[in-house]
C-alpha cells in the first residue's frame, strides 16, 4: 500500500490459512483489509465514495497485490486517484478498473453486516449485486447502465411533473421505459438466480454459526408483482420467483399500473432497485422479530452462504475471508463455530483490537500495526 488510508507506505506477507491483525484501537487493521476489498469490490465497505482512502495529503493511493493460486500468479494493481479516473494493472498491463474483481474475490465480514438483517433493502441489495458482480463481473456494466437509466427517466418524470405532461415528454418516456425493462429485467433475472443458490447455503450457514437449526430462509421480493416494500417497515413475505420469460412483460405491466402515481410523484416506484430480499427464521420475518444473537447468526450465515457460493463458481477460486473486528461482537460458542466455518478456506483474514478475543487456532501468523506501520510478524 502507497498513501491508503493511515498508511504511507507498508508491505505484508500473507501466509495460506488464517492472518491475525493485532493493535490498539485505530491503528489501521481495518484500513489495511479495506484496501484488499478495494482489489476485489472496487469500493468500501465504510464509505461510499474513495476519497476517504487516500491518505490526507496525498493525491493517490495505490493497492499492489501478488495474487498466488494452483493455476497462477498474478501482480494486480490499483491506483485510487483524488482528481482523476482510477486506474488498474495486471501484471503491469492496464486494464479497466472494473475488469478487476475478474482476477481477486474476497468476502467480508464486518459489525456493520448486522443492517443486512436489521437495516434497510438497500443494504441487502447492495449484498446481493456485490456477489452477482463477483460472479459475473460483466454485471457490473448492467448494474451501473441501470442506475443511470433509473436516474434519467427521474429526471424525465420530474420535468413532466413540473410543466405538465405533454405529449413528447411521454413518448420520450417511452424509450427509457424499454431501456429500464431490458437492464432492469436482467438484473432480477440474476438475482433470482443467486438468492436460489444462496438458499440452501444459508440455511446450513446459519446451523453451523448457531448451533440451531432455526430454519432460516431467503426470498425475493419484486416491485413488479406489486409488492412495494416501504424502506421503514418490515416486510411480511417472501414469494415464489418470476419464472424468467415473464419477467419482462410483468415489468411493462407495473410500469403502465404505476405510471400515473409515477408521474404524480416524479420517481420509478418499480423495479430491481425497489425490490427487497426477504429473510425469515422460522416462518417469522428476522426483520423486526430476530432476536440480536439470532440476527447476528443469520449476517454471518448471509456472508458464509456467499464464500460458499463464489468457491463453487468463480474463476478466482476460494474467496479470501476477512472477518474485520467481528469476534468481539460474538459470544464464545459462536467465535468457535465461526472459527471452524472458515478453517478449510485457502486464506482467512482476521482483525481484532483484543487478541484474546480470537480462538487460538486462527492466531498461527499474527501480524502487529501500530499507527499505520506494520510492526512485526510474529511466528507462534
Ligand atoms: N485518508 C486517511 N488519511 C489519514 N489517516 C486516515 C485516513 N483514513 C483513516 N485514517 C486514520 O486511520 C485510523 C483508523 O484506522 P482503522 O479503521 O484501520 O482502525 P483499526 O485499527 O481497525 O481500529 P479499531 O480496532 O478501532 O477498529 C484513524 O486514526 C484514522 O484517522
Amino acid at each position: 500500500m502507497t498513501d491508503f488510508r493511515n498508511y504511507a507506505s507498508a508491505e505484508v506477507t500473507l501466509e495460506r490459512g488464517p492472518n491475525l491483525f493485532v493493535g490498539r484501537n485505530g491503528q489501521g487493521k481495518t484500513n489495511l483489509v479495506e484496501s484488499l476489498g478495494y482489489l476485489a469490490t472496487l469500493g468500501s465497505h465504510r464509505v461510499s465514495s474513495d476519497a476517504a482512502l487516500i491518505r490526507q495529503g496525498a493525491d493517490s493511493a495505490i493497492v499492489r497485490a501478488r495474487l498466488e493460486s494452483a493455476e497462477r500468479d498474478l501482480l494486480a494493481e490499483v491506483q485510487i486517484n483524488r482528481s482523476s479516473p482510477n486506474r488498474a494493472q495486471i501484471n503491469r498491463g492496464a486494464i479497466k478498473p472494473r475488469e478487476l474483481p475478474r482476477y481477486f474475490s474476497s468476502i467480508l465480514f464486518a459489525p456493520e453486516d448486522l443492517s443486512l438483517v436489521r437495516g434497510e433493502p438497500s443494504g441487502r441489495r447492495r449484498f446481493l449485486d456485490e456477489l452477482l458482480v463477483a460472479r459475473n463481473p460483466r454485471l457490473s456494466g448492467v448494474l451501473s447502465d441501470y442506475d443511470r437509466v433509473l436516474r434519467q427517466r427521474n429526471t424525465l418524470l420530474k420535468s413532466a411533473r413540473a410543466s405538465g405532461v405533454k405529449g413528447d415528454k411521454l413518448s420520450t418516456l417511452d424509450i427509457w421505459d424499454d431501456r429500464l425493462v431490458v437492464l432492469g429485467s436482467e438484473i432480477i433475472a440474476a438475482r433470482q438466480v443467486l438468492v436460489g443458490l444462496l438458499l440452501p447455503e444459508v440455511s446450513a450457514a446459519y446451523q453451523a454459526v448457531a448451533g440451531d437449526d432455526h430454519a432460516a430462509t431467503l426470498a425475493m421480493v419484486a416491485s413488479i408483482r406489486g409488492t412495494v416494500s416501504g424502506d421503514d417497515e418490515p416486510l411480511e413475505t417472501g414469494q415464489e420467483p418470476v419464472p424468467s420469460t415473464e419477467i419482462d412483460p410483468l415489468f411493462r405491466e407495473a410500469l403502465a399500473r404505476v405510471r400515473r402515481s409515477e408521474l404524480d410523484r416524479g420517481i420509478t416506484l418499480v423495479g430491481p432497485h425497489r425490490d427487497d430480499l426477504f429473510l425469515s427464521l422460522n416462518g417469522l420475518p428476522a426483520r423486526g422479530y430476530a432476536s440480536h444473537g439470532e440476527s447476528w447468526s443469520f449476517a454471518l450465515a448471509l456472508k458464509l452462504a456467499s464464500a460458499a457460493v463464489l468457491r463453487t463458481d468463480s474463476v478466482t477460486g476460494d474467496p479470501v475471508i476477512v472477518l474485520d473486528d467481528v469476534f468481539a461482537e460474538l459470544d464464545r460458542s459462536r467465535r468457535e463455530r465461526l472459527a471452524d466455518a472458515v478453517a478449510d478456506y485457502e486464506q482467512v483474514l482476521i482483525t481484532a483490537a483484543v487478541e484474546e478475543d480470537v480462538p487460538e487456532r486462527l492466531a498461527a501468523h499474527t501480524i502487529r500495526i501500530s499507527q499505520g506501520t506494520i510492526l512485526d510478524e510474529v511466528a507462534t
